[in-house]
């Protein structure tokens, strides 16, 4: 769990107890380490030192503005989907010039803000956005920096609804039409294709897809070159997985060191967009039971954390670890618990017969791995407040989202005077 552990009988952020940061803020909250996420970071930089390569966070995974500005602090980038996303980075301190926009449905207004700040580069997933971007560069009288997002027919073997690089996919552009389409893309006014993009999924603990996706677009660059494109950088997505339970994710020398086997001699700067892998596993979400209700055949645990809060589970069936704060007695016999929150959907179920030590009323638990796609995904739904974030650095602790009221939540919608 590294920054998370149990000292003196309780589980501890980093030097902080989880119960402190409970009775202070109350719960459910999101916790995150900063020693993890500066580790986490540093472990790429390290793996990537030596080699022409940068990290642009990808910002979808935890957007919280002080976990941007822990990262802008190490020196990354950002990888942004929407001009929401480029206004936190930029109010995060990631300089415009270390950022890169992708997204399948970036709007015409979204792509002239985006020239407008003078962004690294757009990664581009189809024809009629090349020709949007070209409109709309043309017409501010700029010319914006491309690459294509290509899909290379990999199967990233992971969740089906998390892979994203098979053919006939909402992502990018198929392979085999890569060529022309750089081809109409140099063709464009206020357009200049520089990168090659390409991302396969998420969540990935193979290295075996990621070195096919790569060895396409080493393939592809080859190609470019010869039809005359000067391509000088490649953009090799996010999608390294982490463990949640006992996946055994490629280790990042090795990830790094397949990089350079294939791009090492390319002479191109390569970036690199993780999320999950950055921030997953530096959070934690921590939730009071607030029943233990015993039925016929099972006991749940009732929580106050929902699936509004993280709907990974409900999403994807996605497995999150559940330890007790309170640091079970040494070899307590586990019993099965199904793990649900109080949200009016049989889909709000957090773990089915999960052997888990003895739960109480008012016990507090912590969700595990919950660092990533987690207050990112979360909604209001049963107009339940948006939980508060939290970071802890050494022996202090700060909300970084504090909890918004029902009543402000209210305050921020309209009831037209005709009704
Ligand atoms: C284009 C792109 N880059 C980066 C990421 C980050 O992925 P991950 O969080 O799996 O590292 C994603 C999300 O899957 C993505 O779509
Ligand atoms: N949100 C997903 C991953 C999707 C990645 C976004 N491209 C998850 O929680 O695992």
């Amino acid at each position: 769990m590294g920054a998370f552990a149990y000292r003196y009988g309780v589980l501890h952020a980093e030097s902080v107890s989880v119960n402190d940061i409970a009775r202070a803020v109350g719960t459910p909250f999101y916790l995150y380490s900063t020693a993890a996420l500066e580790a986490h970071y540093s472990a790429y930089a390290g793996a990537f030192a030596g080699q022409d390569a940068g990290v642009c966070y990808a910002l979808k995974a935890n957007s919280n503005l002080a976990v941007i500005r822990t990262f802008t602090r190490l020196g990354s980038g950002a990888d942004v989907v929407s001009v929401g996303e480029m206004k936190r980075a930029l109010a995060g301190g990631i300089p415009a010039e270390r950022i890169v926009f992708s997204g399948v449905g970036k709007t015409r207004e979204e792509l002239r803000e985006a020239l407008e700040a003078k962004i690294h580069q757009i990664n581009v997933e189809s024809i009629p956005e090349l020709e949007a971007l070209s409109a709309v560069a043309s017409s501010l009288g700029v010319v914006a920096p491309i690459a294509i997002r290509v899909n290379p027919d990999v199967d990233a073997k992971t969740h089906a609804k998390i892979a994203t690089g098979k053919k006939e996919n909402k992502f990018g552009i198929d392979y085999d039409q890569a060529r022309d389409i750089y081809k109409l893309a140099a063709s464009l006014p206020g357009i200049k294709p520089v990168s090659i993009a390409v991302h396969i999924g998420s969540q990935l603990t193979d290295l075996a897809p990621f070195r096919a996706a790569y060895e396409r677009v080493a393939a592809l660059l080859h190609q470019l070159r010869a039809d005359g494109h000067d391509i000088q950088r490649l953009d090799l997505g996010g999608g390294l997985g982490i463990t949640y339970k006992n996946e055994a994710p490629p280790d990042l020398a090795d990830y790094a060191a397949m990089v350079r086997s294939i791009t090492g001699n390319l002479g191109c700067r390569v970036t690199l967009e993780p999320g999950r892998s950055l921030v997953g596993n530096a959070g934690i979400l921590v939730s009071r039971v607030i029943y233990v209700k015993q039925g016929l055949h099972r006991r749940f645990a009732i929580v106050d954390a929902a699936m509004n809060d993280l709907i990974r589970p409900s999403l994807y069936e996605a497995y999150h670890g559940i330890i007790p704060v309170a640091e079970p007695e040494a070899g307590a016999a586990l019993e099965p618990f199904d793990v649900v929150g109080p949200v009016c959907e049989s889909g709000d179920t957090f773990a089915v017969q999960r052997p888990l030590p003895p739960l109480a009323d008012d016990d507090l638990v912590a969700f595990l791995s919950a660092g990533a796609y987690g207050a990112a995904m979360s909604s209001t739904y049963n107009t339940r407040p948006l939980i508060p974030e939290v970071l802890v650095n050494g022996d202090r602790f700060a909300v970084i989202r504090p909890r918004p009221t029902v009543e402000e939540m209210l305050a921020a919608e309209r009831v037209p005077d005709w009704l």
